[in-house]
């Protein structure tokens, strides 16, 4: 697995009212291959886990992936590291199916025939091959996110970052969703509020007013978050 990193990292963002702190100064070391992230609404779980690829800068401290520097190998670091939206509306751009899995492989397969194939076989993985011509904006809620999610992994990516990815769907979509994501070999840093999903990772953080309240195996983070919540 990677070691991602952050190193006395601290986020801040302008407001009318002046600069507010939305992440205190974090350290972290995270390595294990399923990472969930817990805590309420604005807690500051999407602003962590944009930092891991630089969505995100920090006002002070340095994130890093391995030996890369977020801040100065930004371009190899999102290369590394995929991310996946909340909402998959703002990651789907092509017209069909096929052509927006086909617009992930770009840089990594030249021609035009190659890139249909290689977006063919992405699509076949994940089941989704009979909608390669559907146009992305007749998918169901949960095709779109498994499409969102199969354009991410075309890349082959060593990490995936997913922000929330089943606050949108059904009970079965969102396992179908969750199942993908606890079995892909990858790296896996997931925001969410599905705590048995987040059960089902290996360390669990639960964020909570720009920091880390508490930080461990997923399920005493989880029962300890529960807990609080009552
Ligand atoms: N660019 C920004 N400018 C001002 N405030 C911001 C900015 N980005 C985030 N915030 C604020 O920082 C806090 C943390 O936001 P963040 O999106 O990280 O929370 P979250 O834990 O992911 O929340 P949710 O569970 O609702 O998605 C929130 O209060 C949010 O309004």
């Amino acid at each position: 697995m990677s070691t991602l990193r952050l190193d006395r990292v601290v986020v801040t963002a302008p407001t009318v009212e002046g600069e507010i702190t939305i992440l205190r100064e974090t350290s972290l070391t995270l390595t294990e291959q399923r990472i969930a992230l817990v805590g309420p609404n604005g807690s500051g779980k999407s602003t962590l886990a944009r930092l891991l690829n630089g969505l995100v800068s920090p006002a002070s401290g340095r994130v890093t992936l391995d030996d890369l520097d977020v801040a100065t190998d930004g371009r190899e670091v999102r290369r590394r590291v995929g991310f996946m939206f909340t909402d998959p509306s703002s990651q789907l751009i092509m017209p069909t199916v096929v052509e927006d899995v086909m617009l992930s492989l770009r840089r990594t397969h030249r021609s035009a025939r190659e890139r249909r194939e290689a977006a063919m076989g992405v699509l076949a993985t994940y089941g989704l091959q009979g909608l390669a011509d559907r146009s992305v904006h007749a998918l169901s809620g949960g095709q779109r996110q498994l499409l969102a999610l199969a354009g991410v992994l075309a890349c082959e990516p060593e990490v995936v970052v997913a922000d929330e990815p089943t606050t949108l769907l059904d009970l079965a979509n969102a396992r179908r969703v969750g199942d993908l994501l606890m079995s892909l070999p990858q790296q896996v840093v997931v925001c969410t509020h599905d705590l048995d999903l987040a059960e089902r990772c290996d360390r669990a953080l639960w964020i909570e007013d720009g920091a880390v309240r508490h930080d461990g195996p997923a399920a005493a983070t989880v029962a300890a978050y529960r807990a609080s919540v009552g």
